[in-house]
């Protein structure tokens, strides 16, 4: 029985096939939060590096040998009977076929149906983590045009969820605009996030993206929306974006940037220092580009944010 006070560091996998499908299994009814279903994993044994747990977990649960994993998310959780830091990877790369080592239900599902089973209450941002893509594009422009041109490079880029902000855009023009970005990102399969300060339509996207301001306005999570978003800057805007239910954040700046000059780069220890009690994906945003995806992922994050990022 770990001590009340002691943190239990628990290494977890998010183990993917091919085709993208996701391994899950059942907790034995005795166990800790037991007939919940979780993603593979156990605790670190004294002394042990992280990694080198979820390899022996991985293996020891589900008869796989891990081949290569990045970090997914690190989350902070207390169950009253146990706190739990649940440090989970991204396992794409593995051989062996999974089989159920220990008697366990287990199952392949895709990314869609996670919110179907029971899981813990820790894994709620978890689920979210494996939902979202590594890039998440700010779609801007000057124009109905360049926002067009814009969406289209995104979209060729490979980038599967986009804001649309579009600030610049006469008042007359935005709601069209965004039902031509809408339907362009359809047939791409791209999710669309609407700024909320556009004060737009937004029955046809599949969420909402809050301004640090607006964020701070609301006291609970907009209804209806697939996803709901925060950009956040510090530690305040981070908290008020997990307390009111946001499935990811934003946080900003990484590094310096040509559109806010004036506003101090947080740097990736800073940022990184941040996401320790974040408890959702974060990306990151600010000054990078696509190739900055592995050391954003080192310092916790989901992944990249960007305007200019994915029009190269
Ligand atoms: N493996 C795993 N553990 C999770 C998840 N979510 C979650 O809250 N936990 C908690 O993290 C802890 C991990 O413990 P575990 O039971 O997997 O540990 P283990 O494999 O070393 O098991 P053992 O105690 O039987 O040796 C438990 O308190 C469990 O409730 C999850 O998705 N996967
Ligand atoms: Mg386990």
């Amino acid at each position: 029985m770990a001590h009340r006070n002691s943190v239990v560091h628990v290494a977890v996998g998010v183990v993917r096939d091919a085709a993208g499908r996701i391994l899950i299994a059942q907790r034995a009814q005795h166990a800790h939060q037991g007939g919940l279903w979780e993603f593979p994993g156990g605790k670190l044994e004294p002394g042990e590096p992280v990694l080198q747990a979820l390899v022996r977990e991985l293996r020891e649960e589900v008869g796989i040998r891990v081949a290569a994993a990045e970090p997914l998310i690190k989350i902070h959780h207390d169950y009253g009977d146990r706190r739990v830091l649940l440090d989970v990877w991204n396992v794409n790369s593995f051989s062996g076929e999974a089989r159920p080592c220990e008697g366990q239900a287990m199952q392949w599902v895709n990314a869609g149906q996670l919110s179907d089973f029971a899981f813990p209450a820790a894994n709620l941002p978890i689920i979210a983590a494996a939902r979202l893509p590594a890039y998440y594009a700010i779609l801007e422009g000057p124009d109905a045009e360049s926002i067009m041109t814009n969406c289209q490079r995104i979209i060729d880029n490979g980038v599967k969820l986009l804001q649309f902000r579009a600030k610049a855009l006469a008042a007359s023009d935005k709601q069209n605009v965004l039902e031509q970005v809408l339907q362009q990102c359809r047939q791409h399969a791209v999710e669309v996030l609407v700024n909320a300060d556009l004060d737009l339509d937004i029955s046809q996207a599949q969420g909402l993206h809050l301004s640090s301001r607006a964020l701070l306005r609301l006291d609970r999570r907009p209804a209806g929306m697939r996803w709901v978003a925060a950009s956040c800057h510090n530690a305040v805007e981070l908290q008020h974006a997990l307390a009111i239910g946001a499935d990811f954040a934003v946080l900003a700046p990484v590094m310096p940037t040509a559109s806010h000059p004036d506003t101090p780069p947080l740097g990736w220890q800073r940022f990184s220092e941040l996401l320790e009690s974040a408890n959702l994906p974060v990306f990151a945003l600010g000054g990078l580009g696509r190739q900055d995806l592995a050391l954003a992922q080192t310092a916790g994050a989901q992944g990249i944010a960007g305007i200019s990022a994915f029009l190269v």
